[in-house]
């Protein structure tokens, strides 16, 4: 078995980007930019007042003594002049600084009669200007290539003021849940022997957060010949296959005998993480098969730390990038570790880091409460509230 490093290490070697697209402005959330970039123009592009208030030059104001309001600057429609002794001119957030002007007094502490204002003591050292090219300037590079647009990316994206991007295009994903006992869910009540196929709904879930396009989600019986079409259909129409189940050694694990006639070529398989161990990673030229353990948990835990990275890297994203663990004081204890790298599940409450209370890699319910896995090494001590552990969202 291999390591969880050593199993990232080959995913990264192992996958390409799909290749770029340009898209508007308006659709490009979430996705990856294929290139830097950079700001068209400064911003502020000159100096802007950052309050509702007064400009003025501000050693020429005397507290309680008059000035004479000589104009007003709107956002967009500066003060055309500018400030003469015992001048002030009625200013607007974003609105242009007058010439002659260096501070901005807040409305707060101004009393206004008729074309006159004057000052009341506190309005204290601070200019309230933002000045030109404080925030960026142009040519700034804003976002890296392979950077995410996030909610908050897309503002700094819109500020590089484009109207379209270079982002990497959304990989095909078809995924195949195997296994005889699996029923779609709201057939699986009338028989003590079936069960609902949840597993692709998390898997599906998950793919579509990362702008992937599930174009297949198809049930295979644990038989050969009907997984080995599935198999074929599921590389023709997409750029990469999961399949879920059937990836141990039982006599009935199928997964990667399914894809034997397409001369697949094995990345890794069995890595020393619980759960998740039989997770598995092959090629079949320039497409990827990625194989999730069956059990519910270890499939989510699974598809978090090896197909998000996976689908990301094919959007020109980093596998790094999707991996970045943060440490977190624990809330609650948890028990030493076995042989295997552990990645406990686990919720963010008001306490802070709690491990959910059961932790088996066959468990669903306790899947709708975790947020965040713990990651501790092999053979680790057991830890009590208040000890940092590792965390990545889950
Ligand atoms: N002798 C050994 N047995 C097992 C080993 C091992 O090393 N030696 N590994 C265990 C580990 S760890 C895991 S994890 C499981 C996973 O094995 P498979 O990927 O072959 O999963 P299945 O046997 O197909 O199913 C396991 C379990 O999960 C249920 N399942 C499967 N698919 C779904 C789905 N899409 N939705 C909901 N539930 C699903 C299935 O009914 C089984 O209960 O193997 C251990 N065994
Ligand atoms: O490694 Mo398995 O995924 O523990 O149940």
């Amino acid at each position: 078995m291999i390591s969880f490093d050593e199993a990232i290490a080959l995913l990264s070697g192992a996958v390409a980007p799909l290749g770029s697209e340009t898209v508007h402005l308006t659709e490009a959330a979430g996705r990856f930019l294929s290139g830097d970039l950079s700001a068209r123009s400064d911003a502020p592009r000159r100096d802007v007042s950052a309050m509702d208030g007064y400009a003025v030059a501000i050693d020429k104001v005397e507290n309680g003594a008059p000035l004479r309001v000589a104009g007003e600057s709107r956002a967009g429609m500066p003060f055309d002049g500018s400030i003469g002794d015992g001048e002030a001119v009625r200013i607007f957030t974003g609105s242009a600084l007058p010439e002659g002007a260096d501070c901005v007094i807040m409305q707060e502490y101004a009393t206004r009669e008729g074309e006159l204002v004057r000052f009341t003591e506190g309005h204290g050292p601070a200019r309230h200007i933002r000045f030109a090219g404080s925030d960026f300037s142009e040519g700034d590079r804003l976002l890296a290539k392979g950077a995410r647009l996030t909610p908050p990316a897309m503002v700094s994206a819109a500020a590089a003021d484009r109207t379209t991007l270079d982002v990497g295009k959304r990989p095909k994903v078809a995924i195949i849940a195997t296994g005889d006992e699996l029923v779609a869910p709201g057939k699986a009540h009338d028989s003590t022997d079936t069960m609902p196929e949840t597993a692709s709904h998390g898997v599906a879930a998950l793919c579509r957060a990362m702008n992937a396009e599930v174009v297949a989600s198809a049930h295979g019986r644990d038989t050969l010949g009907e997984l080995e079409e599935l198999a074929a259909e599921a590389l023709a129409a997409a750029d990469c296959v999961v399949v879920i189940g059937g990836a141990s050694v039982g006599d009935h694990d199928l997964a990667r005998p399914m894809f034997a006639a397409h001369e697949m070529e094995l990345v890794f398989s069995r890595i020393a993480i619980k759960p998740g161990k039989p997770v598995w990673l092959g090629k079949v030229g320039k497409k990827t098969v990625l194989g999730l353990p069956g059990n519910p948990t270890s499939a989510m835990v699974t598809a978090r730390l090896f197909l998000r990275p996976l689908l990301a890297a094919m959007q020109g994203g980093s596998v790094k990038g999707e991996l970045r663990f943060a440490p977190l004081p624990l809330a609650a204890p948890v028990e030493a570790t076995g042989p295997r790298e552990t990645f406990l599940r686990a919720e963010m409450t008001e306490e802070g880091l709690v491990p959910v209370s059961n932790q088996q890699s066959g468990a669903q319910h306790p899947l709708a409460r975790s947020d965040r896995l713990i990651r501790r090494p092999a053979g680790s001590n057991a830890a009590s509230a208040g000890d940092l552990v590792s965390t990545i969202d889950f």
